[in-house]
């Protein structure tokens, strides 16, 4: 059993090493090979050589702090290897002209408008459309004519989600997964390769990375990534939606290759999956995969977890691909986020967008439960340390310490884009030193801010102006407050800076969890510089990290710069004790939500709702064998039986009243056996059931759901839910429903006892209405908070009912009083039909009963109704059967 885990991109790159050409051995047209020096030179061209070898000075820079660190693509020795550790470099940067690796430019063709989209490495002119391995008709200097002839190697790759890679790699250590296989792009360029050359790289990935390597061409790749998911998800998913209009040509351009990528991942993987195995998507970039798998793969299991931030309905709608974007997601067994208020949002945009019932955490899909659940994600705690204790740390931390002898440090790493936060920071910044004058002369700000989109020189202009009237107010000749590295540093010098720094600051806007400020804690314990200890973490309150470290005392509100201020100003003026006890509180909580738990909780989840699936739909439901039924039945001696209105009498039509008088007939003969108890449930009034059910005095009765029960021989009702248990809701959703009712024509409010009822079936504006109703069970749903009631959405109604009163614990208090009955054998046969989603809460009771043994003989059946999944054993789609069934029983 293989688990796949997709993800854009895999965690390895092939890097073209010019200085491996093998001399003389070109195979084009098998004459005349290339001369070394002419492959060189030409492979040198594609390496970009005209990138900086040191960073740029911070903008008002009046010292040179910086330049003691070192941009992230300087040769180093740590990451070379496959095995090296998770990336950090910029992907923009990489595609096409990665600074670290050899690999081909990319040959998209110029998409539409170029100003809309201006990333680096375009290449003018037309697609390629020739085939890959039709080299024939090429220059031999061509880069893929070039490059096969040069040797490759695996790489461990410079972007993707790191915090995945160590998550997955510390769950198979764990033993948590057993066989694995990324599945994934190599984030370059591969236009330029010749057939043979990829499916060598695919093989060797296959083999020896357990990796499966999805080939997707450059045009397809730059629209799918650089334009719908950076220029458009990403921001609308970060709060930073864009204008669209200039982008419309673009946006339905740049669709069709999300759609497309999406496709040649659900190719890829349905190619090689087989039974037993699992597929774990993940992050947004993969949206429409879940449901391109499942049409491909109906009884596969799948999981989809997004690794950032999921935005307010209000957002998503604004999306014009707002629904294929949802159903795409729809198709997994279950939907995984990092918080809470993610969950909230996502099932609140479904019910919104998709017109779905949904409850807090789960949509209702006509099939099947979709369970939405947020586990947030962790850091492996192990390999931080064994990280953070390599040399080359331990040396950027000496470097870094004699560096800033007696200043305090703070420090701080993000992407420069507007949901980085990185702008208010500075502001922030700019406000301490202002409010704060006496630590003017001895604190250092260092951000790091590695450049995301090129299209960002507004933002970027922004921050050098900012930096440059902080440095240029407040640096003295020996002092500069602020240092700004416009370039990634290495993730050595990272952890070493973050070993050293007494505070450690995250403001972004909005960021789906944020494993940084988690590194920081584990750098924190002063194992790697004794003299600094329990450094406090000032964190963005819209980090999905802070829903795992709520009530923290240094959560901000990054847009209040007096209050970012504050609390620079508070953590460097904290006491010891306070800091430590801080430090123990993040540690404490983080140690609950490690990578490896992660990986845990979600696959163990998976498999749950999996089985669950799997085993529930009606088509796998075995049928009621009416032979065990009577078998079961003569061997005991007490019977109870327990029946949906629904499935005894589904239609009322005047046309069938001879079938209902029939049923009627076979109810009272049953009933009339001593050794059987007859209870009918309903959801109607019990004046509605009493008129359906006619003169029926030894059949018991159980109405409105479970609030009314009349036993067996008696004419009274005993209420089961008291009127003052309503007081608290009844009032407030009653004048929601009225506020529905009034501006949707045609639809009528039902009151019962225990329940409110929103009819929209006669509504006027059938489309208004079916929004209406999704609109108001969500908004009840949304925010009963305690309340035990829940809206439930079906075909023309809203019904908002108890939760702590249901048919269910109706039935146990019946069963009870006949088990403590002196007069009556206890119960050990218990015969349970029904069809409506009410029936539900009684089979999954039977199933309990019978777990625990407490009835010998426990049957329980659906007759599906509009049910598609269902709790029960056995099912019988033929009413007609059941009551023949039921008949069969009392002729013998
Ligand atoms: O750069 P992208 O391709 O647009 O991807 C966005 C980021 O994905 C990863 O971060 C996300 O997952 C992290 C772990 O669950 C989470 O902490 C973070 O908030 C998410 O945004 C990746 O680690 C980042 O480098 C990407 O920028
Ligand atoms: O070379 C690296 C770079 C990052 N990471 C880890 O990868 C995780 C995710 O890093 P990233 O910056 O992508 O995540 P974010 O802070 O956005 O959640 C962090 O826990 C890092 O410790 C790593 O192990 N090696």
């Amino acid at each position: 059993m293989t688990l796949y885990v997709a993800s854009l991109f895999l965690p390895y790159t092939i890097d073209f090493e010019a200085a491996g050409v093998r001399l003389g051995q070109s195979d084009f047209d098998g004459s005349n090979p290339l001369p070394a020096s002419e492959v060189e030179g030409r492979l040198a061209e594609l390496h970009q050589e005209t990138l900086p070898k040191v960073l740029s000075m911070t903008p008002g820079a009046t010292t040179e702090h910086e330049k003691i660190f070192k941009p992230f693509y300087a040769p180093q020795s740590a990451s070379d290897g496959p095995n090296g550790p998770a990336p950090t470099e910029n992907p923009v940067e990489s595609w096409g002209s990665s600074r670290k690796f050899n690999q081909p430019m990319s040959k998209a063709a110029k998409t539409p408008d170029s100003s809309i989209l201006s990333r680096p490495g375009a290449v003018d002119g037309p697609v390629d459309h020739r085939k890959a391995d039709d080299t024939d008709s090429e220059e031999p200097s061509s880069p893929r004519v070039l490059l096969s002839d040069v040797d490759w190697v695996v790489k461990s790759a410079v972007q993707g989600n790191g915090g995945l890679r160590n998550a997955i790699d510390a769950a198979a250590k764990a033993g948590i997964v057993d066989k694995k296989v990324w599945v994934g792009t190599l984030g370059m360029p591969t236009d330029s390769l010749q057939e043979h050359t990829r499916n060598n790289i695919a093989s060797k990935l296959k083999e020896e990375f357990e990796s499966l390597a999805v080939f997707v061409g450059d045009s397809e790749f730059e629209g799918h990534y650089f334009h719908f998911c950076r220029n458009v998800l990403y921001p609308a998913f970060h709060y930073q939606m864009q204008e669209s209009p200039r982008h419309k040509e673009y946006d339905d351009h740049s669709w069709k290759q999300y759609v497309k990528l999406n496709e040649t991942f659900a190719e890829t993987i349905a190619a090689q999956w087989k039974p037993g195995d699992r597929i774990w998507i993940h992050d947004y970039h993969l949206m429409l995969l879940p449901r391109m798998l499942r049409d491909r793969l109906p009884n596969a299991e799948i999981g989809f977890f997004m690794h950032t931030a999921f935005p307010s309905s209000e957002i998503f709608r604004c999306l014009a691909t707002r629904k294929t974007l949802l159903e795409g997601l729809l198709g997994a067994n279950i939907i995984g986020l990092q918080t809470a208020e993610y969950v909230y949002h996502f099932v609140h945009t479904c019910s919104r967008i998709l017109r779905l019932e949904v409850s807090a955490d789960s949509v209702h899909l006509p099939d099947r439960l979709l369970p939405v659940k947020a586990i947030p994600m962790g850091i492996d705690l192990d390999l931080m340390n064994e990280q953070r204790h390599l040399p080359e740390v331990k040396e950027w931390v000496s470097k870094i310490r004699e560096r800033y002898e007696g200043k305090h440090l703070i420090v701080a790493r993000d992407r420069l884009d507007a949901a980085g936060g990185v702008k208010q920071k500075l502001l922030s910044y700019e406000k301490f030193l202002k409010r704060y004058p006496e630590w003017r002369d001895n604190v250092v700000l260092v951000q790091v801010a590695s450049s995301s989109a090129p299209d960002l020189t507004d933002l970027e202009t922004q921050i050098s102006k900012i930096a440059m009237r902080i440095n240029s107010k407040y640096s003295t000749l020996t002092h500069q407050p602020l240092v700004l590295l416009k370039q990634d540093i290495s993730f050595a010098q990272f952890l070493a800076l973050m070993s050293v720094a007494e505070i450690f600051m995250i403001t972004s806007l909005r960021e789906g969890m944020n494993l940084a400020g988690h590194d920081f804690i584990v750098c924190q314990d002063g194992a790697l510089d004794a003299s600094q200890k329990y450094g406090s973490l000032i964190l963005s309150e819209f980090t999905g990290s802070a829903s795992i470290w709520s009530g923290y005392e240094l959560l901000v509100n990054p847009w209040d710069y007096v209050q970012c201020a504050d609390a620079i100003n508070r953590a460097l003026t904290m006491p010891a004790e306070e800091k430590e006890k801080n430090w123990r509180f993040l540690a404490d909580r983080m140690a609950k939500h490690t990578a490896s738990m992660w990986c845990d909780t979600y696959l163990k989840a998976l498999r749950q709702v999996y089985e669950m699936h799997s085993s529930r739909e009606l088509h796998t439901i075995s049928s009621l064998s009416l032979e065990s039924v009577r078998e079961k039945y003569n061997k005991s001696k007490s019977h109870v039986f327990i029946l949906g209105d629904q499935a005894i009498f589904p239609s009322l039509k005047e046309k069938e009243e001879v079938a209902v008088s029939s049923n009627h007939e076979i109810l009272s003969a049953l009933a009339a056996d001593p050794k059987n108890v007859v209870y009918i449930t309903s959801s109607q009034t019990p004046k509605q059931l009493e008129l359906s059910m006619g003169e029926s005095p030894n059949i018991g009765l159980i109405a409105e759901n479970g609030a009314f029960l009349r036993e067996p021989g008696q004419s009274e009702w005993q209420q089961l839910l008291d009127e003052s248990d309503t007081r608290d809701w009844r009032r407030g959703i009653q004048r929601v429903m009225e506020y529905f009712q009034e501006r949707t024509e045609g639809t009528s409010l039902e009151e019962r006892r225990f329940s409110l009822t929103f009819n929209y079936k006669a509504a006027v504006d059938k489309e208004l209405a079916i929004r209406q109703a999704a609109e108001l069970s969500d908004q009840i749903n949304g925010s009963r908070g305690n309340v035990p009631i829940r809206a439930v959405l079906s075909d023309g109604a809203v019904t908002v009912e108890p939760t702590n009163v249901t048919k269910a614990t109706t039935a146990e208090l019946a069963l009870e009083r006949l088990s403590n009955n002196p007069d009556h054998d206890s119960p050990d046969f218990l015969f349970i039909a029904g069809n409506t989603r009410g029936s539900e809460t009684l089979f999954r009771w039977a199933n309990q009963l019978e777990r625990e043994g407490r009835v010998e003989n426990v049957i329980s059946v659906t007759t599906g109704g509009t049910q598609a999944v269902s709790a029960a054993a056995t099912v019988l789609y033929d009413n007609e059967t059941l009551m023949n069934g039921l008949a069969g029983l009392i002729s013998q």
